[in-house]
């Protein structure tokens, strides 16, 4: 296996010619360079993200996480989430860019070496990191690495060239969705090829972080140097450094919840002195607006951890809700309820400016999995509202299999039921998220001017 047009300039050097470097010893003799475990933590995570599909948020805690990055400093921590997010938000393109440097495949056997140059890659390529820096570290964990050791010249020819032609290789997959082709096929087949295309673009834009404010969203925006958008929700676009250090944390003013995330309790209208469950409730973004709102809340989440969680942001908050620990399909009230919010688990393809991680970790069997999972979620929730009550129902995937196409088949066989559609003059600036059936439905490319917004759906539902 030889780099492409790197045949040719091969002379007889006098280098080493495991290291490419002029009479050195191989690396793997000498201390580790400054540098190398991040790139290192950020390789073997890399991996089991794409080959084993473990999520990336609990790999990256600094307790539970991966044991590469445990003994990391958050600086440290922070370069590896960072390098990581832009492997992943361009991995096609890198990929790509990788393979036309090379006149063979990488064997097939060689997945650490692949994830190495491609850590390598989206350093140069992506972010800010000198490019001496990322191919002489890669250089050397490829010389640490008994699988890649034989390759180090070839990482160092390939990442070099990168670092030469950088511009000329980003044009060449300029074209390229960052999408898994399964996905983006999917996109193409919903959205067609314009917006799909818009889609992918999108995505590839980090998140800004977003925050409900509880009363008073102007002055708050002034004191967080912030931007109110259409929506309502306060966008932080300048934020860096941590949430708990900004203004009106501690004295709970307000809550982080992605834009697109605060749209299905609009559906509601006025819920004040209502009796509404918040199903699927964790970590309780919705059910602290509902709260606001005016509406009294029982929260039902399946997992213990992440109900204790979401009894803190309450606290923090200064709201009181009924808190359930158990499995939506084994609650079963005394009465009914006024309304019921089911934000239901999904594949969470909406979400993948935040989490580059989401379509590499899952698949097509996961969405219909889920689907069918949404769908014994909501057949309960419908049982759990009185006559004449209001059932939303939302979640954060980009697929119609998670979102309107179960709601058609749920709705279709139950004349005691009916959509509520939502009214566009309600939803300025967000128009195009109204769907001709009346039901809400985002993509990351809408609100582009903003900066976008999750994908999300929600549908509103009246039990007759
Ligand atoms: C998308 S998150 C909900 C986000 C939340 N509504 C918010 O706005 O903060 C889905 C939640 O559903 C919970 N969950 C999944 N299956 C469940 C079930 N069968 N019963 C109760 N909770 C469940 C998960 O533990 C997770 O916390």
């Amino acid at each position: 296996m030889v780099l492409n047009d790197e045949r040719n300039r091969r002379k007889p050097s006098g280098k080493n010619p495991t290291t490419g470097r002029p009479g050195s010893d191989p690396a793997h003799h000498a201390a580790p360079k400054p540098g190398f475990e991040v790139r290192s933590a950020a390789t073997k995570i890399l991996a089991a993200v794409i080959d084993k599909k473990t999520p990336l948020d609990g790999m990256l805690d600094a307790e539970h996480g991966n044991p590469a990055v445990r003994g990391l400093s958050e600086a440290d921590r922070a370069l590896v989430r960072a390098i990581l997010h832009s492997a992943l938000r361009h991995l096609p393109r890198i990929e790509a860019i990788i393979a036309g440097l090379l006149d063979t495949p990488l064997p097939d056997g060689a997945r650490s070496l692949h994830h190495l140059l491609v850590v390598a890659a989206a350093q140069m390529l992506y972010l800010d990191v000198p490019d001496h820096s990322a191919v002489d570290l890669a250089v050397e964990q490829a010389n640490h690495d008994p699988r890649n050791r034989r390759f180090a010249k070839l990482t160092n020819a390939i990442l070099r060239r990168i670092g030469r032609e950088k511009e000329a290789l980003l044009a060449s997959v300029a074209d390229l969705p960052c999408f898994p082709d399964w996905f983006f096929a999917r996109m193409v087949e919903v959205y067609g090829p314009e917006a799909a295309r818009a889609i992918a673009e999108a995505q590839m834009q980090p998140a800004a972080i977003d925050v409900t404010v509880k009363q008073d969203t102007a002055l708050w925006a002034e004191r967080l140097n912030g931007k109110v958008l259409p929506t309502g929700s306060l966008r932080l676009e300048r934020f860096r450094g941590t949430i708990p250090e900004l203004p009106g944390f501690d004295e709970g003013a307000w809550w982080v919840q992605d834009a697109a995330a605060a749209l299905p309790a609009r559906l509601f209208g006025d819920i004040r002195g209502k009796r509404v469950a918040d199903l699927c409730a964790a970590p309780g973004g919705k059910t602290a607006q509902l709260i606001a709102m005016g509406a009294e809340v029982t929260a039902v989440e399946q997992s213990r951890s992440r109900l204790t969680r979401l009894q803190s942001n309450l606290a923090r908050l200064g709201f009181e809700a009924t808190c359930v620990l158990s499995n939506l399909l084994d609650f079963k009230p005394d009465q009914p309820f006024d309304a019921v919010l089911l934000d239901a688990p999904c594949s969470s393809t909406g979400t993948t400016r935040r989490h580059p991680d989401v379509l590499w970790t899952k698949g097509p069997e996961d969405i219909a999995k889920l689907a069918e999972l949404q769908e014994k979620l909501l057949r309960h929730a419908l049982t759990l509202v009185r006559p004449g009550g209001l059932v939303v129902f939302s979640n954060c995937s980009l697929d119609p299999s998670e979102g309107e196409e179960m709601i058609e088949r749920v709705l279709g066989g139950d004349a005691g039921l009916e959509r509520v559609p939502v009214d566009p003059a309600d939803w300025t600036g967000l128009e195009d998220a109204v769907t001709v059936r009346g039901e809400i439905r985002t993509t990351p490319a809408m609100l582009a001017t903003e900066g976008g917004i999750d994908g999300f759906y929600a549908c509103a539902i009246a039990k007759i």
